[in-house]
């Protein structure tokens, strides 16, 4: 049989042919039936071959044309560059709508939260609402500062100084996502000064705005502080962003300064990072600890040029050596100007927040003390409605209150003393039990519930985390205080009435990584330095 010149050519290039266009078979099959090149029987012929995968589908193809001919193989080779472009263009829309759909999912999981609800109940107003501009300041790199005194100490000093660059969320937002620069940025700030709902500001802006190019990652320590098992870094983010499964392994390998990586709170994460003798890794596939995980997105080994924007408080910033970090952004706080915008943002009325600034700016410890968020929050959720609660008739009734709810709060300081000692932030039905608590309302008040993933059975499972970490400090604190105070150890306590039962607990397994990773005596002065400061 004569060979006519289009049959020869995909003769010659059976073996490219195979390698680039069998994962558009479909298509291809659908275009050929349809101008007339193959036959139904053809169509079933080449189908027959799918047990074998769409390669072997692809070669029975070229067999089906080389048989029929010159005419054939010339439609074939006719519309072999529109369907590639045809599948690309399809792949790309589907691609564009992955990562729309990721956006969402991002702003839903960084959504505000303002915990105790109040704003919802007096304000109604919608989430955005809840930000209020707030100061950081900027250097390149950080040297490694003496840990001598408490560090909320030097809170309010960057006001009077001046020694940094100061600078506002918009130039962080911008440096992380609208400039191509890469490596890792390193956010520091006391407790409650705000890390985490930058963070979830960072994201949200985000979602919400089309022209940026990257895509956003986050993973906090605490979520991380679960994994026990080895895996690779393509598995732990494709189990965190399922909708991303499909397209992960071409994202990571094509482009990765396309990534901002988000990691907050590297003070609570509870392995110990060796940047010295962790093994060099550059595969994403690679299964290894997570902690080899993490030194390696930080020396650049596993995705080299992404962006990492790290979160710490400033004990652990030293966590990480100075020369692996290029931007070093402290969050100062809320300025004077600022903390009285936030009570008028947050307060029910412009009166009430007149009211409760006046309160404020009249007690300088209390203003030196509202340039932190949190603080800001707990007065204007105290005294949102102005101080109604500071009005005789609720401050009689608070010891009467307190009296009541003080078994309630050893038992919770309780476990959030053994929380800190295992660096745990989160807690089981089964922990709360150990400690005689129970879902009351109360309970409610100072627990959020949250509905944890247990990957092994694919189910759902209940879980607890105090409303805000300096909640669980302070509470440790108190238990620590009422138990030295009665002659009882604080620690010997925590062993035999709760770590055994929680050893023994059927779900033990899952926290095998929760051992003690807080020393007798580091204990002692983490829970001095929240006392004094309180
Ligand atoms: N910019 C802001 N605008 C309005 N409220 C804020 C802002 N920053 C923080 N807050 C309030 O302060 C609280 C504490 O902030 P956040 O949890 O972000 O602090 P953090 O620095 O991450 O604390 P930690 O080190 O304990 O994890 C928030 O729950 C929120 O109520």
């Amino acid at each position: 049989m004569d060979v006519g010149p289009c049959s020869a050519e995909i003769q010659q290039r059976r073996v490219e042919l195979v390698e680039n266009y069998s994962e558009h078979l479909t298509r291809l099959l659908d275009v050929l039936f349809n101008v007339g090149a193959v036959t139904e029987e053809d169509l079933s012929l080449v189908r027959g071959s799918a047990v074998l995968g769409e390669r072997e589908c692809m070669r029975a193809l070229l067999d089906v044309l080389h048989g029929r001919g010159e005419e054939s193989c010339r439609a074939f080779l006719y519309i072999l560059p529109s369907v590639q472009d045809e599948t690309t263009k399809l792949g790309q829309a589907n691609r564009q709508e992955h990562l729309r759909k990721h956006k969402d999912i991002l702003a839903r999981q960084h959504g505000l939260v303002d915990y105790l609800s109040i704003r919802e109940q007096t304000l109604g107003q919608d989430q955005t609402g809840c930000w209020t501009d707030i100061t950081f300041s900027r250097q390149a790199g950080y040297a490694s500062s003496s840990q001598c005194r408490h560090e909320s100490a030097g809170v309010g000093d960057a006001f009077r100084t001046h020694a940094d660059e100061i600078c506002i969320f918009k130039d962080v937002y911008e440096n992380l996502l609208c400039s191509p620069a890469s490596g890792v940025n390193m956010l520091s700030g006391v407790a409650g000064s705000g890390k985490t709902t930058v963070v979830r500001r960072l994201v949200r802006e985000w979602a919400a705005e089309t022209k940026s190019s990257k895509i956003i990652l986050s993973l906090s320590f605490r979520e991380l502080n679960l994994i026990t098992q080895e895996q690779s870094l393509q598995d732990l983010l494709s189990d965190h962003y399922i909708h991303l499964k499909p397209f992960l392994h071409e994202l990571l390998n094509s482009n990765p300064t396309q990534f901002l990586l988000i990691l907050d709170g590297l003070d609570e994460f509870c392995y110990p990072l060796n940047f010295e003798h962790t093994p060099k890794c550059s595969d994403p596939e690679r299964v290894q600890p997570i902690q080899s995980i993490v030194v390696n997105l930080i020396k650049g080994n596993l995705l080299p040029g992404v962006s990492i924007f790290l979160t710490s408080r400033p004990h652990a910033v030293s966590k990480v050596p100075p020369v692996l970090v290029s931007l070093f952004y402290s969050l100062l706080g809320f300025s004077v100007a600022q903390q009285k915008q936030y009570f008028e943002q947050n307060c029910s009325s412009p009166e009430a927040a007149e009211a409760v600034w006046a309160s404020v700016s009249s007690h300088k410890p209390l203003l030196l003390m509202c340039h932190i968020p949190a603080f800001c929050w707990i007065v204007s959720t105290a005294l949102h409605d102005g101080g109604s609660c500071l009005c005789p008739d609720s401050v009689s009734h608070a010891p009467h209150v307190l009296s009541e709810m003080q078994p309630i709060l050893k038992s919770l300081g309780a476990m959030a003393f053994k929380g800190l000692l295992e660096r745990r932030f989160i807690f089981e039905s089964t922990d709360l039990n150990s400690f005689n608590l129970d879902s009351t309302k109360l309970l409610q008040v100072f627990l959020s519930e949250i509905l944890k993933e247990d990957r092994a059975s694919l189910t759902f499972e209940k879980g607890f985390h105090f409303i805000h970490t300096s909640v669980q400090e302070f509470l440790a604190a108190l238990y620590y205080v009422l138990q030295s105070l009665s002659g009882s150890d604080p620690f010997a306590v925590q062993i035999c009435s709760s770590y055994q039962s929680f050893l023994s607990s059927q779900h033990s397994g899952k926290y095998c990584n929760c051992r003690y990773n807080c020393s007798e005596a580091d204990m002692k002065h983490l829970m001095l330095n929240i006392i004094i400061f309180l």
